[in-house]
């Protein structure tokens, strides 16, 4: 599941080094408007709507002035998403647009780059610049730095030299650094972080929300148009968890990401619903429909039939993206008073349009009835450990009347069940603990046992910059130079790496136990694959009876254990990690769960 939270996508995933690189959605004229900016060496800086805008998407620009009387380099410096990762051997490709509000014949040379925050040059390199006209030049460098920068604390630079350029005035817009892309993919994803989500082996990827698709008022709703084509021309957008989104990060982005890791998208459609209780009247919903048809097209539409699905093609996907859910909203339980007729309205219409589409409702199961019948439901689940633990057979009740589920939400959030959202002091975890990470795998096993109606599950939310986080816990956590695997992060990489292909009945574990398992076989090895949570302190002692006629006398453990508060973190980044072993195992053998453990045994067994 993502969104952008947290820093997940800016400052995250996708892999821009600069923050506010384009002053996109800023006032002017504010020292809000040069976040992340500062001064160097005395120029002086602010932010304007500029009088000839670098594009119509792009109004404001940075107005950098050159004192008079100051030697040595002058300029603007940047300070990236809490700190710039600066590696020796990458290559670091930079560019900025500048123009003259006044012509002259004025030429100079700008020096680009990277330096510690103490103001030692990391790598630099210099490109000239002249006031022959008032117009727009594009300016693109590569970085090569040679030596490894000891922390994060580093800065983007731009700077003239102080005499050289003494008085001049010049403007500078949609500034931006990249490191090396996952890939290699242009505008792509920071690589060590997609190099952890890719090791998971996702299957699908639910976007762009969350709270963040919905927007606190229509107008700041995400989306999908505004996310795509050339960068310069994307407006970017309030998001809804305090930070502007820049959008650099959209729609194409995040599909070509799903092709890279072969997943499909799980891909909501805005509803009509918005965070502060704003529903968009019945009769007012055609355009905001229209919209979603043209989404849905440019992920799987045809470029001869729909222009939407030409603008993929011209962005170079002519073939369509793989896409089976359509979600209508998210956690619209919060409008169910008028899904009935959203729901209603825009189903009816996508329906239409894109009959082979399964569509996700977000309300609460059957309440209210939606009409048509929704055929999937999205589940969200924030909770304690415990309430994980002591529901794991939350779906086996569940009818099977050809209604599926997505647990397209949930996480251990809390160890205080009268509070869960509270804060850190009441019982909010800030990292998953072996606890909560038990927790959930206790209540997954109840997801695989019930897989013929539970079609997918996403703990949430995904990501969180550790310096500028708005939830908490987070799946993985990262700061500019290092990614934190949390302990659920290897509940889930053990869950979907040893799915297997069928799920087998066993014994039942006791609902209202603390140990939980279930077994799955894996076709083309002959194996089965076994999945213990133990969910308490004490070591659980089981014994296994397998009534197949073959059964190998040794398997594979790979065991995830640690006290129940232990958490990977910044401070402790590798305190738990799974460990691998081999077993004795045979028609009947025993095995010890650890205290607070999550085992996946294998063996070959037929
Ligand atoms: N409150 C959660 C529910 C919403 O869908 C997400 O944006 C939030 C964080 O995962």
């Amino acid at each position: 599941m993502f969104e952008d939270i947290s820093q997940s996508g800016d400052g995250g995933l996708y892999a821009e080094l600069l923050q506010n690189r384009a002053f996109q959605q800023v006032t002017p004229n504010t020292a809000a408007a040069l976040n992340a900016w500062h001064s160097i060496n005395g120029a002086s800086l602010s932010v304007l709507a500029d009088p000839i805008p670098v594009s119509s998407a792009l109004p404001n620009s940075l107005q950098v002035t050159i004192p008079t009387g100051i030697t040595g380099p002058v300029g603007v410096g940047n300070e990236g998403y809490f700190g710039i990762k600066v590696a020796a051997g990458s290559t670091y490709t930079a560019s900025f647009h500048y123009r003259f509000p006044t012509a002259s014949s004025f030429k100079g040379r700008i020096t680009v780059g990277l330096q510690t925050a103490a103001g030692k040059s990391l790598v630099s390199t210099t490109v000239p610049i002249a006031a022959a006209s008032t117009a727009w030049t594009l300016v693109n460098v590569t970085l090569h730095p040679t030596t490894s920068a000891a922390t994060t604390a580093n800065n983007f630079t731009v700077t003239l030299d102080g005499a050289a350029a003494s008085g001049q005035t010049v403007h500078f817009a949609f500034f931006s650094l990249f490191p090396p892309t996952f890939k290699n993919r242009p505008n792509g994803m920071r690589v060590d972080i997609a190099t952890t989500l890719a090791e998971m082996g996702p299957s699908f990827f639910r976007l762009p929300g969350g709270n963040n698709l919905k927007g606190q008022i229509p107008s700041q709703r995400w989306q999908w148009n505004a996310t795509v084509g050339p960068l310069i021309n994307r407006p970017g957008r309030v998001g809804t968890w305090g930070y502007i989104n820049t959008d650099g990060l959209g729609l194409m982005d995040y599909l070509n990401w799903c092709e890279d890791l072969g997943m499909q998208a799980i891909m909501a459609v805005w509803s009509g619903f918005t965070l502060s209780g704003t529903s968009i009247a019945e009769a007012d919903l055609g355009p905001f429909i229209q919209q979603a048809i043209d989404q849905i097209n440019f992920v799987i539409g045809d470029p001869a039939k729909s222009s939407a699905a030409a603008l993929r093609a011209s962005l170079g996907h002519p073939a369509p993206f793989k896409l089976n859910y359509v979600e209508v909203g998210n956690e619209d339980f919060f409008g169910a008073d008028t899904y009935t007729y959203r729901w209603h309205d825009i189903v009816t219409a996508l329906t239409a349009e894109f009959p082979r589409l399964n569509f996700i409702a977000t309300s609460n199961t059957f309440n209210p009835i939606l009409s048509p019948n929704p055929l999937q439901y999205d589940i969200h689940e924030y909770n304690t450990p415990s309430w994980f633990a002591q529901n794991s057979f939350f779906y086996d009740g569940f009818q099977r009347n050809a209604t599926k589920y997505f647990e397209g939400e949930y996480a251990a959030i809390s160890t205080n069940s009268s509070d869960v959202f509270g804060s850190p002091a009441d019982g909010r975890l800030l990292f998953p603990t072996m606890q909560s990470a038990t927790g959930e795998a206790a209540f997954m096993t109840g997801i695989e046992r019930n897989s013929d109606i539970v079609f997918s599950a996403s703990y949430a939310p995904l990501l969180n910059h550790v310096a500028n986080t708005q939830w908490t816990p987070n799946l993985v956590s990262f700061d500019a130079g290092n990614v934190y695997r949390s302990t659920s992060y290897y509940v889930q990489k053990l869950f979907s790496l040893n799915r297997g292909d069928a799920y087998i009945p066993s014994t039942l574990p006791t609902p209202s136990g603390t140990l939980f398992w279930s077994v799955a076989r894996k076709n083309a090895t002959q194996q089965i694959i076994i999945k213990i949570s133990n969910t308490m302190d004490t070591v659980a002692p089981m014994t296994f009876v397998l009534p197949f006629t073959v059964v190998a006398s040794t398997g594979t453990a790979q065991v995830l254990t640690g006290a129940g508060t232990a958490s990977n973190s910044p401070t402790t980044p590798n305190l738990v990690s799974p460990k691998t072993s081999t077993i004795k195992t045979g028609k009947k053998f025993s095995y010890t769960a650890p205290g607070f453990s999550f085992s996946v045994l294998t063996l070959v067994a037929h």
